[in-house]
């Protein structure tokens, strides 16, 4: 397992061995060993699974509040997306910076993103499939959004924005600004 750390503090990608025969592959996607190793000491409490038909379908920029915030480990199935974290913690001096990566099977990389970030991604192809998991369970009332287009964040999509499909939540985020933050 490779895993190289993407400019913001704790947020790595990572990168799990294939193994390739005649048949097709197999894969370690979790290892518990391999990500401490790795420095990430976690215990995952809940697997996702998120299905998006389109390309061009945004889910995002979500959180959790504490004590329900939440890690991730984010991979894509089939497809691809492009996956952006934003800095939430209002004492960090990265404070509403971003990085983004493309996850796709193709690559199969996975991200991993740390409580304290704002999550989301935007799909690259139809029938994207994308496998996460995460470090709390899911909570509605600490469930949050901020926009994905926010000016002070400054998100650069790969897609105009009127091109985008939104769930009505996400359409009605609050900016960075006027969201409760970590
Ligand atoms: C997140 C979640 C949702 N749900 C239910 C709630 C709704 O009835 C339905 C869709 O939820 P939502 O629109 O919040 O789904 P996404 O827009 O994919 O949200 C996710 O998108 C970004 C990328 C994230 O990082 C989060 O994991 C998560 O917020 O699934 C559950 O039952 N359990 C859950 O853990």
């Amino acid at each position: 397992m490779e895993t190289r750390e993407l400019g913001l503090e704790g947020v790595f990608e990572i990168k799990p061995n294939r193994h390739g025969d005649s048949r097709g592959f197999f894969s370690e996607t979790y290892n518990k060993l391999r990500l401490e190793e790795a420095g990430i000491c976690l215990e995952f409490v809940q697997d996702n699974f998120s299905y998006s038909a389109a390309k061009g379908i945004l889910r995002g920029l979500h959180y959790q509040l504490p004590p329900a915030a939440q890690d991730k480990l984010v991979r894509v199935s089939r497809g691809s997306i492009l996956d952006v974290v934003v800095d939430i913690r209002r004492t960090s001096a990265t404070f509403g910076r971003w990085v983004s990566l493309v996850v796709s099977a193709e690559a199969w990389n996975q991200i991993f993103v740390p409580k304290g970030f704002a999550h989301g991604f935007l799909t690259l192809e139809d029938d994207t499939e994308v496998v996460y998991k995460v470090t709390e369970f899911y909570s509605p009332q600490h469930d949050r959004a901020i926009r994905f287009d926010d000016p002070e964040i400054g998100i650069k999509w790969p897609i105009d924005s009127k091109d985008i499909i939104l769930s009505e939540k996400d359409a009605a985020a609050p900016l960075l600004a006027d969201a409760e933050k970590f």
